[in-house]
């Protein structure tokens, strides 16, 4: 099959484990066997059940209907208007969904996880370490990391690279520096530990467990996953210590501004009203460990596959790489101006959108639209049945056109935000939105200025869901092959 024309959530490998089908248009209930499961996120465990609750059936409508996870109850939303009414919501009437358990244990109660006043405390912290002015003082780290990445890749020159598993790396590696002012090895153990976490976690998120049983009996991956939290609470702390360390020996006159910084400082207020608790601190700490590395890494393996595989975008992409910045380093100036660029990277996201979808809870019985929906069902709002619905976007939703995007997000979505959100929408959108993006534009461009890649033809195509949207066999690119700059000149 000619790589252009692949589909882009149907797996090359099929399998019973890695059929991938999409149906954001289901009207009825979708019958799953637990042999084909589905990885498209929602969908994962919906089988067909005979009986309904009579509240239920008014659910059962156009593109929305109810799916299961176990004996809880998803009501899967995929209707623009709905959508838009569920996350701009501000009066609180959906909170976060039921957080799974095993779920907590990776982000505790930080601020992707909470509720009310405590989560406008943290946002308020977060959104502050991370405005457009720290971001600014970020870009330098975000340049040496994509530096050192590039360093490494000279020993892969003229043959295939595991892309995957190099963001994954360089991933780390900003986080660690930007959020932490530490490095990738310094974080290393930490990162290690949430790896082995999520993996736990992907294990069991669905399996059914008998309420209470784990005070008598508990299984190897309760045992392990406990120990791991312990040891990533443990060195987080020495993290945090080494910060405070500092300070008391007079090697910086401040916590700084950095997100730990940030963290630290609001740890040591003396106001009560904006003192966050230590074990706050460490969770706090685990949510940007986790979100700021997972999601930006899957945008980044994506982006690489389909500019391996459309040369002509790639082209497009490294022309204007060269007329905004030459051979100098990336800066933000030039980085606002990528519009080829920004195309590509949305849509990136619309095919390959790194969270696939976002759990509400619906607090109170509660009618919207023509809908009665009862409390305390679990939502799924389905932004990747959004981003590939063809009556939004035409007939050829699953091909990669950036040009849909080369007037802007508002006139591809013909002004509809519900259309695309892969950083969510409403008051909980992504506090890492503009770091995310720039740490993308400023590695891509890097990327383009020194190298010349194709796919390998051992690419096996198999997006599944851990955490994040991940490609299920990392991404192979072959023959990256170093650009003669002398050449590329006088040729263009
Ligand atoms: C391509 C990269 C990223 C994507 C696609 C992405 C996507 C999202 C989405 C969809 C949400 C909304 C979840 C919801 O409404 O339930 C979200 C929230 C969040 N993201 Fe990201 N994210 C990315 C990168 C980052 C980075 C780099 C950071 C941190 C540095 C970050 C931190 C957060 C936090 C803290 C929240 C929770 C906000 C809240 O609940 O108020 N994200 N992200």
């Amino acid at each position: 099959m000619d790589t252009r024309d692949m589909h882009p959530l149907d797996p090359s490998e099929k399998n019973d484990r890695t059929v991938l089908s999409l149906a954001p248009c289901a009207s009825t209930l979708l019958l799953r066997s637990s042999r084909s499961l589905t990885n498209y996120g929602g969908l994962r465990f919906a089988y067909k059940i005979s009986w309904l609750h009579r509240e239920s059936e008014a659910l059962l409508t156009g593109v929305n209907y109810l799916s299961w996870y176990g004996p809880k109850a998803h009501f899967v939303v995929s209707e623009p208007k709905l959508v838009k009414e569920i996350l701009n919501n501000k009066d609180r009437a959906y909170p976060k969904g039921d957080i799974p358990a095993y779920f907590r244990l990776l982000l505790g109660n930080g601020v992707t996880t909470s509720e009310g006043e405590k989560w406008t405390k943290h946002r308020k912290l977060s959104t502050y370490a991370f405005n457009t002015e720290n971001l600014k003082g970020m870009i330098p780290a975000m340049i040496s990391s994509v530096e050192m990445l590039l360093e490494r890749w000279k020993q892969y020159e003229g043959r295939e690279i595991e892309v995957y598993q190099e963001f994954r790396l360089l991933t780390s590696e900003v986080i660690s520096r930007t959020a932490f002012g530490s490095s990738y090895l310094e974080g290393k153990n930490i990162f290690d530990m949430l790896t082995k976490l999520s993996l736990i976690i992907n294990r069991n998120i669905y399996k059914l467990r008998l309420p209470g049983i784990s005070k008598f009996w508990r299984t190897e991956d309760e045992i392990e996953s406990e120990k791991l939290v312990k040891g990533i609470h443990h060195s987080v702390m020495e993290i945090i210590k080494k910060r405070e360390e500092k300070v008391k020996n007079g090697e910086t006159d401040g916590f700084g501004n950095d997100f730990l910084g940030v963290l630290v400082n609001a740890y040591r207020d003396p106001d009560e009203k904006k003192r966050i608790s230590i074990d706050d601190l460490v969770d706090e700490c685990k949510t940007f460990y986790i979100a700021g590395q997972e999601s930006t890494n899957s945008l980044l393996s994506w982006t690489i596959l389909v500019l391996a595989i459309h040369s002509d975008w790639q082209e497009e992409a490294r022309k204007e790489v060269f007329k905004t910045f030459g051979q100098q380093k990336p800066n933000l100036d030039g980085i606002a101006k990528l519009r080829i660029v920004s195309m590509i990277i949305n849509e990136t996201l619309r095919l390959y959108p790194p969270v696939l979808g976002l759990i509400r809870k619906v607090e109170t019985d509660v009618q919207i639209g023509q809908l009665t929906l009862p409390a305390n069902i679990n939502l799924y709002i389905a932004n990747m049945a959004l981003h590939h619905d063809p009556q939004i976007w035409g007939e050829d939703v699953h091909l990669f056109k950036p040009e849909r995007f080369s007037e802007g997000v508002a006139k591809a979505t013909n002004n509809n935000p519900a259309a695309f959100f892969p950083f969510g929408l409403g008051p909980r959108t992504c506090v890492g939105l503009n770091f995310a993006t720039t740490e993308a534009k400023i590695t891509l461009s890097m990327i383009l200025q020194k190298y010349l890649f194709t796919l390998s033809p051992t690419y096996i195509h198999s997006p599944y869901e851990s955490v994040t949207l991940c490609p299920r066999n990392g991404v192979q690119s072959a023959n990256i092959e170093a650009l003669d700059i002398v050449a590329y000149r006088e040729f263009n």
